[in-house]
């Protein structure tokens, strides 16, 4: 079906919704993406025909909401190009993955060892990092970023060195829109034997990584990033690094036996997945990538180059508006602000106007103290958005900006 926007919006019941008495403009895809009628009718028909809960019952439901999970994470294994359904680690989200794999290395790490970061990560790929440090001792190096918000890899390549032991990356900025050069950083970091995760919450409704020819260690995401529910996500790990690590989580699911002498833990995945799963979001999951893949990733990176092209031709003719993140490799993200204007007074007048833009630091602190700026206006945009919204989205920005000069 070639790809036409007017159609897929169709698919959005929220897109027909009125803001303040406007239709509603969104976007702030970047927090987290709107939800197809299939999403929503795949949680519906779990709760309304084979809800139960999933790997232990011997009845008929449990075992066809256990098939539905199981096939949900064989459908992420097959979308991610990832060679064991066993390394598939079904999580609450991104946030969940990375701290899985933070408390893992507790016991491998010891001072003197060193984790770089990059200077882009929002604060759910920092604070973990920060807080194993704190628990061994390792040091945290930072990979700087230039103007343009990308990463200075002669920089990276001088931090890394026999003592490094973990990088950390996202794939793509949520701030500024940035798409790293993940496979260059993977390949050096491997070259001094240090393992990499992989952030990938703002790049899995963009693109679709191939996580076997990237030959990341772990990479994590959310669903509710790729049209999925909120409370799910993936974590990926080479399944040698996941034996490796201790479970996360005691409790159900997670053991082979149970005696007050000795516990032994199961094997992969479930190791890793104590308690009742967010069954409904696993399958609902499942769906998400499905509905992605039936429009095709080439065509949404492509249309959503055109947005991203067309708001930032659009945008730089408001005089004094000034884009964070203007590197070549670039998702459709912009970060801006109006000079003598705070961006949080843009989005609450915007708003108004039925637009919703996130404003703030985006959970990315640090990358608004490298500019020197309290904040941004961040207007995220899908596969499901239009030019006609980048218009409205122009027209409110030059609203506001009379308002507040
Ligand atoms: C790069 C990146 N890494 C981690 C997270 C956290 O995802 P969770 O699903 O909340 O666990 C996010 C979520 N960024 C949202 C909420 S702060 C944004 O508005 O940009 C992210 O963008």
């Amino acid at each position: 079906m070639a790809f036409n926007v007017q159609e897929i919006r169709k698919d959005f019941p929220i897109l027909q919704r009125e803001v303040n008495g406007k239709p509603l403009v969104y976007l702030d895809n970047a927090a987290t993406a709107q939800k197809p009628q299939a999403v929503i009718d795949c949680i519906v028909d779990y709760y309304s025909n084979y809800n139960a809960n999933i790997h232990r019952g011997v009845h008929t439901l449990s075992q066809e909401a256990t098939d539905a999970y199981e096939g949900a994470r064989k459908k992420i294994q097959e979308h991610f190009n990832i060679q064991h359904s066993h390394e598939v680690i079904l999580t609450a989200g991104t946030t969940h993955g990375i701290n899985m794999i933070a408390n893992g290395f507790n016991e491998f790490l010891k001072k003197g060892d060193e984790i770089i970061v990059s200077a882009l990560e929002h604060h759910s790929n920092i604070v973990p990092w920060q807080m194993l440090c704190e628990r061994t001792g390792a040091e945290l190096k930072v990979i700087p970023i230039d103007e343009k918000g990308v990463l200075v890899l002669s920089e990276y390549e001088k931090l890394l060195s026999e003592n490094t032991k973990l990088v950390f990356v996202n794939h793509i900025s949520n701030a500024l829109g940035t798409i790293n050069p993940i496979a260059e950083i993977i390949k050096k970091a491997h070259e001094k034997d240090a393992a990499v995760l992989v952030d990938g919450a703002q790049a899995c409704s963009h693109i679709k990584p191939d996580l076997q020819a990237l030959d990341v260690d772990f990479y994590v995401t959310s669903a509710h990033k790729m049209c999925g529910p909120t409370g799910t996500g993936m974590l990926y790990g080479k399944e040698d690094w996941l034996n490796k690590l201790p479970p996360y989580q005691g409790g159900g699911e997670m053991i082979a036996e149970v005696t007050f002498e000795k516990t032994t833990y199961a094997g992969l995945p479930h190791k890793f997945e104590a308690g009742t799963p967010n069954i409904a979001g696993g399958i609902a999951f499942g769906a998400a990538i499905d509905y992605l893949n039936s429009i095709g990733f080439d065509e949404i990176e492509a249309y959503e180059h055109e947005l991203l092209t067309y708001a930032t031709e659009q945008l730089t003719l408001i005089e004094g508006l000034k884009i964070y993140g203007t590197g070549v490799d670039k998702t459709s993200v912009i970060s801006f602000n109006i000079e003598g204007i705070h961006p949080y007074d843009i989005g609450t007048i915007v708003d108004k106007l039925g637009i919703a833009v996130r404003t703030g630091h985006h959970c990315a602190q640090p990358i608004m103290d490298y500019y020197k700026i309290p904040g941004t206006v961040r207007a995220s945009f899908a596969f499901y958005n239009t030019k006609e919204e980048i218009d409205a989205l122009v027209k409110a920005v030059k609203k506001a900006k009379s308002m507040l000069t």
